[in-house]
């Protein structure tokens, strides 16, 4: 039987994997993919590195020509990163009638409309399921799982990194920059933790997470951005006392045909599935208005998870293959986006004042809430120790973003509020 050629661009955490899993489970693919699976190139930065595999010295190259020309190559699997080459290797491919299966969610949330455009052109496939929540067949789930509902929300932790900082300053007090220098040196965090800290990374993978599940083309500059570096163990710690747990969760939410995503620290009540998710794991929560609530967890990250992905995708490649039906199965976006506007997204929320201690302040503050009509679920007031000021914590019943933007604006000119010290969205 004529195996089924494929070219492989990188071969660092992820390459890795996929050549082990490729070499390893060759009857389990061949079964279920028709054909047997060979990787014949891999492209590498530096051909004289050490590896922890062997892979013939005949099959390494540091040309990526050597693949893309390849007439033998009938899929490229792109596990190299990294946005402007990646692109340009890819699309070459396409255009040489090559199949491709990325891991790359930078590249997919940026440029997945082109690069599927070209796809549907060439009649070839681009399956991405490793891009978002690494060992999770989310991607997968969302377009076949769910074809027959509509989603109304999903709330994912797709970040190991964040999670695994909240969840050792939730569970031991650590302080934030003591546990991200800990997350780097374990190798959770990006190579720049920006992009992890500040919500960059989650925002790209809720950007393919929600174009997936709303059936439309979202786009990353459509997702608002907040991420944790300003969370502070106090934070945590009240929350846990009113019952909640720091997450940073990604939300995209459907209302009628009108839709948000956004990420952002929340306050998740401790009885939703998503509060004990916890460390270097992911889920990602869904609600459809048929199935009601689901919830898929799992490895984000790392060399057997995401390779796990990444071969699942070369299956399917290979079974279309074998039915002649590459390129017609593809995801295409049919419903027109309509973003809502801050009047339309809604949420309940958790403040943090501090206060002048003395009579009329809460009966002032709560005011201006009323003014805004923004209905208040719960307030509680500690007096502070160290200080003559009183800490005030304010949940509101769900209200809109810009009545919210609002009360807050209003609340911080007032003489007896010392500082708006946090707001969180909550969940749950
Ligand atoms: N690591 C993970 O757990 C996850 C990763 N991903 C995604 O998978 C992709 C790969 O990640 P990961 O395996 O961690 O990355 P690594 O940095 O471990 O590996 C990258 C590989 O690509 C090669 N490479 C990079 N740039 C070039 C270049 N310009 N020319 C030739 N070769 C190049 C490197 O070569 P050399 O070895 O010689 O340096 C290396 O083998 C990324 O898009 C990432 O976002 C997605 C989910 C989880
Ligand atoms: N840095 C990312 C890795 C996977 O995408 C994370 O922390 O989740
Ligand atoms: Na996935």
């Amino acid at each position: 039987m004529k195996p089924v050629k494929v070219g492989l661009l990188g071969l660092g955490t992820v390459g890795t994997g996929v050549v082990r899993i490729v070499e390893g489970h060759q009857p389990d693919l061949l079964s279920q993919s028709g054909s047997p699976i060979e990787i014949v190139k891999v492209l590498v930065k530096d051909s004289s590195k050490s590896r922890g595999i062997h892979v013939a010295a005949d099959k390494i190259t540091e040309n990526p020509w050597d693949v893309i020309e390849n007439p033998e190559i009938d899929v490229v699997v792109e596990v190299m990163g990294g946005i402007e080459l990646s692109k340009q290797l890819i699309l070459a491919a396409l255009d040489r009638g090559k199949h491709v299966v990325t891991a790359n969610k930078d590249l997919m949330a940026l440029h997945g409309p082109e690069i599927l455009a070209k796809a549907a052109e060439k009649g070839c496939d681009v399956l991405y399921e490793a891009s978002v929540a690494g060992g999770i067949p989310i991607l997968r789930t969302l377009v076949e799982g769910f074809s027959s509902d509509r989603i109304t929300k999903i709330m994912g932790i797709v970040n190991g990194t964040t999670n695994y900082i909240l969840t050792k300053m939730s569970q031991e007090g650590a302080a934030y920059d003591d546990v991200l220098k800990e997350a780097q040196q374990l190798g959770y965090a990006e190579s720049d933790p920006t992009s992890d800290v500040e919500g960059f990374d989650a925002a790209r993978k809720m950007t393919i997470l929600a174009t997936l599940g709303f059936r439309a083309n979202v786009e990353l500059s459509d997702v608002s951005v907040k991420g944790i570096s300003k969370v502070s163990k106090e934070d945590i710690a009240y929350g846990k006392r009113l019952g909640y747990e720091v997450k940073l969760l990604g939300i995209a939410e459907r209302q009628d045909e009108h839709i948000s995503i956004s990420v952002q620290p929340t306050m998740v009540k401790h009885s939703h599935p998503l509060a004990s998710v916890n460390g270097v794991f992911n889920a990602v929560y869904v609600y459809g208005e048929a199935v009601g609530e689901t919830m898929f967890y799992g490895p984000g990250a790392g060399e057997m998870p995401t390779a796990t992905s990444v071969v699942a995708d070369l299956v399917a490649v290979v079974r279309n293959l074998n039915l002649g039906i590459n390129g017609r199965r593809g995801f295409v976006p049919y419903k027109e986006k309509k973003l809502k506007t801050d009047e339309q997204i809604a949420s309940k929320n958790f403040i943090l004042l501090h206060v002048e201690d003395k009579a009329g302040v809460l009966a002032q503050i709560t005011q201006v809430f009323a003014q805004h009509e923004v209905s208040l679920e719960s307030v509680l007031q500690h007096p502070n120790a160290t200080n003559p000021l009183a800490e005030i914590i304010i949940i509101t019943h769900d209200a809109n973003k810009a009545a919210m933007n609002n009360v807050l604006k209003q609340i911080e000119s007032m003489n007896v509020v010392q500082a708006i010290k946090s707001v969180y969205r909550v969940e749950g």
